[in-house]
């Protein structure tokens, strides 16, 4: 198999290489880039000599229809115009960014500020949630990738609230990320001597992420509901773990939370069940394809609190990508993305 990746100068382009080197059914991979044409992959990334000594390509139509899998891992507002003319040409197309998650394209215009792709394209993309979406993701020609909070948040939220164990009218959602959330291009508040020693929060209820995960709610329990949402930047590399805080239907128990995330998520690879508090932490899954969630019902309040964790770049981005490459090729989901967590 042929796999071209759009951003591969990116972290997350970085990561989809760093998987698909050890995919046993991927035998050639394509760095393409718009700024840096012909610039030795290895000159770049020093610590890929000897393994990836090829110059990065121009981003062409022509050159693109050539692979039978292309990522974009790009801004938003960039795959909105690559992949419209590619759709039909034949690789299967996989989105990292958010710019065909979101079916309502003036939500799309407000929450990312950019002009949304066209109508049609962004209806025949399918949302990549793996473990919520595989049959839509089996047939898709397009996959929308999820964003990084929104797998953490979904995969910990979705199977208690299509179980009706906890009532979705009321969601408060705190989630926290890794400094590699924010892409490879330095600014202001991820600048070391602002961001180390700090904890800070952003985008105080303007994130992109709540649409999204409000649309998925729907999508995926035919529930309508909003939620309140808001993201911080954490002193780390990697890391997303988010918290959400939901009152437990009448008579719900801890056992019932916990038999119900079990039952959804027994023959999903990727999502583990943690039973024990101390166990719950981005180091559990950095640098690996596991979202790990958790559960624990206060019964002084009747308020269940939920927790998500994803490696951001893998669960949350490339790994998530891949997982769904394999379910578009009909691979076995984990092929390529066996890594064990980092932990230190
Ligand atoms: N970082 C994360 O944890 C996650 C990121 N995402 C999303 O994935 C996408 C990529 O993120 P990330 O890798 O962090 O971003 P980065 O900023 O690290 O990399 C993006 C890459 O896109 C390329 N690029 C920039 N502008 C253009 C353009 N106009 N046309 C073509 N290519 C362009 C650049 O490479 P070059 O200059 O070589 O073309 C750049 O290296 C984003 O949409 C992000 O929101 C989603 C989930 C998690
Ligand atoms: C730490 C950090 O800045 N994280 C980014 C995650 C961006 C992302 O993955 O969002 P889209 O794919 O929807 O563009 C943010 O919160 O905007």
């Amino acid at each position: 198999m042929k796999a071209g990746i759009i951003g591969a100068t990116g972290y997350g382009g970085l990561e989809l290489l760093r998987f698909l080197h050890n995919h046993k059914e991927v035998e050639e991979i394509g760095l393409f880039t718009s700024s840096e044409v012909g610039t030795q992959f290895s000159d770049k990334f020093p610590h890929l000599t000897d393994i990836y000594d090829q110059p990065l390509l121009k981003l062409e139509d022509d050159a693109l229809a050539e692979y039978d899998v292309v990522f974009a891992s790009t801004p938003s507002g960039v795959s909105s115009t690559i992949f419209p003319s590619l759709v039909e040409r034949g690789p299967k197309l996989i989105d990292l960014s958010g710019d065909f998650r979101l079916k309502n394209l003036a939500s799309y215009e407000t929450w990312y500020k950019k002009t949304p792709a066209p109508q049609e394209v962004v209806e025949r993309s399918v949302y990549g949630l793996t473990e919520w979406n595989e049959r839509a993701i089996e047939k898709a020609d397009l996959i929308a990738n999820p964003g990084c909070y929104p797998t953490a948040v979904l995969l910990s939220i979705l199977p208690l609230i299509k179980n009706r164990l906890i009532d979705p009218s009321f969601l408060v959602i705190d989630a926290k990320s890794g400094i590699s959330g924010a892409g490879n291009k330095p600014s202001q508040a991820t600048h070391f001597s602002e961001a180390n020693e700090s904890f800070s929060i952003y985008k105080i209820n303007e994130h992109q992420h709540i649409p999204e995960i409000e649309q998925a709610i729907s999508m995926f329990t035919d529930i309508e509901t909003t939620i309140t949402f808001n993201t911080h930047l954490v002193p780390m590399t990697r890391g997303i773990l988010a918290t959400s805080y939901a009152q437990v239907t009448d008579g719900v128990t801890q056992k019932q939370l916990v038999d119900c995330l079990s039952e959804t998520y027994k023959n999903h690879p990727f999502v583990r069940v943690i039973q024990e508090a101390s166990a719950v932490g981005t180091n559990r899954v950095k640098g690996s394809n596991y979202c790990d969630i958790y559960v624990k019902l206060d019964e002084r309040t009747n308020r269940a609190t939920i927790i998500g964790v994803i490696d951001n770049l893998v669960k949350g981005a490339a790994g998530q990508a891949i997982q769904n490459m394999n379910v578009q090729f009909g691979l076995p989901q984990q092929t390529g993305l066996q890594l064990v967590p980092y932990f230190i």
